[in-house]
């Protein structure tokens, strides 16, 4: 199955449920997980946990995926493979030949995060961002979706002020394989007063422009018909000619209202007034940036999904946030944001909208029965560590059957 733009971009919007916990009663029942229907679909998904808190997550949003797919008919077949600082250590690169011919080989690929302090002072070929970055390139998934949604449940959990952050609801669309991370040249040298200089180059060819435009627009058709473009256009001629071939290509959406902001402007914004953002596209870099910023907006960086996808081949979906080394093997990692990156697979990559919506309904239901990991507690709620979050997760999402004593 290939995870088709035209078909798959669809508007990514939680359904609002009001706070009040939906199954107060779920402690009196055992909780019999099975399966209610024959597996008439199949998928094969490769797994890429790799450093930090990536097992952690990944094993959560592995068993969301299989109790799901269990009750929506859906047989997944999980291929783990090593990527990032697991796979430096393993075969001496950050990404084998075979973790993506793998990835390539399948349906869709859930990736938990790389990276680490271990790998850290490693020449940058051996770094294990490269093998993130070559992953990408290899799949060409050039669009990256970043929902922010700021949920009834966790308003309390923002960094904002209430009436700032209640009802914000965004999509950040990043260009994910071109600009200043892939562009040439770069590398480190010597300048002629003789210091030594490192250098990076901000490049977009007109075709990478266009293809991420169309998605854009066509994601906010979709959504509020609203598109922001952001770039740096009075200042970098990579941006100038961004702004000049979205606004082309503007031409072919007369019913979305599109406007322009500075980076520095929209980081601003952001944080100021949300709300006035309902769909944002952006380059490589500052999509990066911007959505961290968003994601405190919501709460947590451990809230938020992300789906990559290309022309043809299978989607990318990973939770936006790193390694986190300094809470990884503690059992604190919030895994929601791997776990709705799940569910963004089974919509986007694999067009399995109602599983995918029983996960999303199955997160909110874990949040209204009081559920937190560190990260987003705040007080009269349940602290959970992240097994235990994945546990409530599959309660929400399982029929609960009365024991029979
Ligand atoms: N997609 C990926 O795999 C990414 C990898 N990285 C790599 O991750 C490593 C650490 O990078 P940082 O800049 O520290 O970013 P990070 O996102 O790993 O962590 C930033 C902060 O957010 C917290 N955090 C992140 N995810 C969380 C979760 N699920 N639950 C609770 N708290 C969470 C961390 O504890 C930390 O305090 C680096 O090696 C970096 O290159 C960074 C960003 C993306
Ligand atoms: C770790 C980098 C390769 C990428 C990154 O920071 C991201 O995409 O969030």
């Amino acid at each position: 199955m290939e995870a088709s733009l035209q078909l798959n971009v669809r508007t990514f919007r939680f359904q609002k449920f009001n706070s009040k916990p939906l199954s107060k009663h779920a402690t009196k029942f055992a909780t019999i997980r099975c399966s209610v229907a024959t597996p008439t679909r199949h998928y094969i998904i490769t797994l890429l946990p790799d450093d930090g808190i990536g097992p952690e997550v990944i094993s959560v949003a592995k068993n969301v995926l299989q109790l799901t797919g269990s009750l929506e008919g859906i047989e997944f077949g999980f291929k783990e493979m090593p990527v990032g600082g697991a796979a430096l250590d393993l075969t001496g690169v950050p990404l084998p030949e075979e973790t993506l011919l793998a990835a390539k080989q399948s349906d869709a690929v859930l990736l938990g995060a790389i990276g680490g302090y271990k790998w850290d002072k490693n020449q940058k070929h051996f770094k294990p961002e490269i093998g993130l970055l070559q992953l990408r390139e290899g799949l060409k998934v050039f669009a990256n979706l970043r929902p922010a949604c700021v949920l009834p449940q966790l308003v309390d959990a923002s960094t904002l002020k209430k009436e700032v952050a209640e009802g914000v609801d965004l999509m950040v669309v990043r260009e994910l394989t071109g600009g200043i991370y892939f562009g040439k040249p770069r590398g480190f040298g010597t300048n002629e007063n003789g210091d030594e200089i490192g250098f990076n180059t901000e490049v977009y060819a007109t075709y990478e422009i266009d293809r991420i435009a169309r998605v854009a627009f066509e994601t906010a058709r979709k959504r509020g018909r609203k598109l922001c473009s952001v770039d740096k256009a009075n200042v970098l001629e990579a941006s100038m000619l961004w702004r000049q071939r979205v606004m082309a290509i503007s031409s072919e959406y007369p019913d979305v209202e599109l406007s322009h902001m500075y980076v520095d402007n929209a980081a601003m914004q952001l944080v100021c007034n949300p709300k006035q953002f309902d769909t944002i596209i952006t380059n490589n870099i500052f999509g990066d940036i911007l959505s961290d910023e968003a994601s405190m907006i919501t709460g947590s960086i451990g809230l938020l999904p992300s789906a990559s996808l290309g022309e043809a081949g299978p989607g990318l979906f990973e939770p936006i946030h790193g390694s986190a080394p300094d809470i990884a093997g503690q059992d604190k990692a919030n895994p929601l944001a791997t776990v709705l990156s799940a569910a963004m697979l089974l919509k986007y990559g694999l067009g399995e909208e109602k599983a995918s919506q029983r996960i999303e309904t199955a997160v909110l239901d874990t949040l209204n029965r009081g559920f937190r990991t560190g990260d987003i507690y705040s007080e009269g709620n349940k602290l959970v560590g992240c097994k235990d979050m994945g546990e409530e997760v599959l309660n929400s999402i399982s029929p609960k059957i009365p024991a029979a004593v």
